[in-house]
């Protein structure tokens, strides 16, 4: 029904979507209180971070097998309210194998800490929505390297992928858990990037706001964060999402500059292998 005018908009997320950027990058500032943030910062536990060399994170409800699976399980209810029925409400999973999120991965980043640029990994469907929490961060967006820019970028092949794409992460060698480094030998050539998308750019990511990539931001971009102590530069010129930031003045009045402190990250996840047999075994192991 999107064609005709007289009809209101009925993709909930229409509004939300980063310009510059292909449609797989939706922003939206304040997606929680402030009053939910410092509780849901209040419940994560202290002694589940495990320390990675540029970050600390912790894997809910469990870290994945070496298959990738996950053991069936459910969320601490303080990753599931208010998170995951908004998350419902604005579809945001509604064509992955489970419908909504089974697994969340928890980073920490200090001051000067970041993540390699990677594409995260073939154990999930190919939507991540990533909660911000404590503090503002660029998260900077990069061609694969080894992808065309030349090749067919037109919409009808843009919109022909997205149709055709079932959930489900495709020939990615990191799932962002235990491996930052990115290894390119993996790329593959892209039909979706051209010189209407302002690549590389940055996201700035504030706190209380959800980010949702998805589809070609999956296959096709590469994600990361520098370990830097500022973010330079923020512009409505240089951040994709300036015009959907919730306080772009704070950036504005610091002379285009984010001082980093420690933020945390909720990617929400659809793994999609989950073992419910394992996890029985496991338990009745557990009770011994
Ligand atoms: O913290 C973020 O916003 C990004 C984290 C990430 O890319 C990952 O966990 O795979
Ligand atoms: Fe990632």
């Amino acid at each position: 029904m999107s064609g005709s005018s007289l009809l209101p908009d009925l993709d909930p997320l229409a509004a939300f979507r980063v310009p510059f950027l292909p449609p797989t990058f939706y922003y939206i500032p304040n997606f929680i209180s402030e009053e939910e943030e410092i509780s849901i910062l209040q419940k994560i536990p202290s002694q589940r971070w495990v320390t990675l060399s540029h970050r600390r994170l912790q894997a809910h409800p469990s870290t994945l097998t070496a298959s990738n699976t996950l053991l069936a399980a459910p969320l601490p209810p303080y990753l599931v309210n208010p998170v995951i029925e908004r998350l419902k409400a604005l579809k945001v999973f509604k064509n992955t194998p489970h419908k909504e999120p089974n697994h969340v991965l928890i980073n920490e980043y200090k001051k000067r800490e970041g993540i390699m640029p990677h594409e995260d990994g073939s154990a999930y469907a190919d939507v991540v929505a990533t909660v911000s929490l404590g503090a503002s961060i660029c998260l900077e967006i990069t061609q694969k390297p080894g992808n065309g820019h030349n090749e067919d970028s037109s919409r009808v092949e843009r919109e022909k992928k997205a149709e055709g794409k079932s959930a489900g992460g495709k020939g990615s060698k990191n799932d962002g858990e235990d491996n930052d480094e990115y290894e390119g030998a993996t790329a593959t050539p892209s039909q979706t990037h051209a010189s209407q998308y302002k690549i590389p750019t940055r996201i700035l990511q504030e706190p209380r706001s959800l980010l949702i990539t998805t589809l070609s931001a999956y296959t096709d971009l590469l994600h990361g964060i520098s370990p830097i102590g500022v973010d330079e530069n923020l512009s409505p010129d240089t951040v994709a999402n300036w015009f959907l930031l919730a306080e772009p003045d704070l950036f504005e009045e610091a002379g285009g500059k984010n001082e980093r402190s420690t933020r945390i990250s909720l990617t929400y996840r659809d793994v999609l292998k989950v073992s419910s047999a394992a996890s029985k075994v496991l338990g009745g192991l557990g009770k011994r």
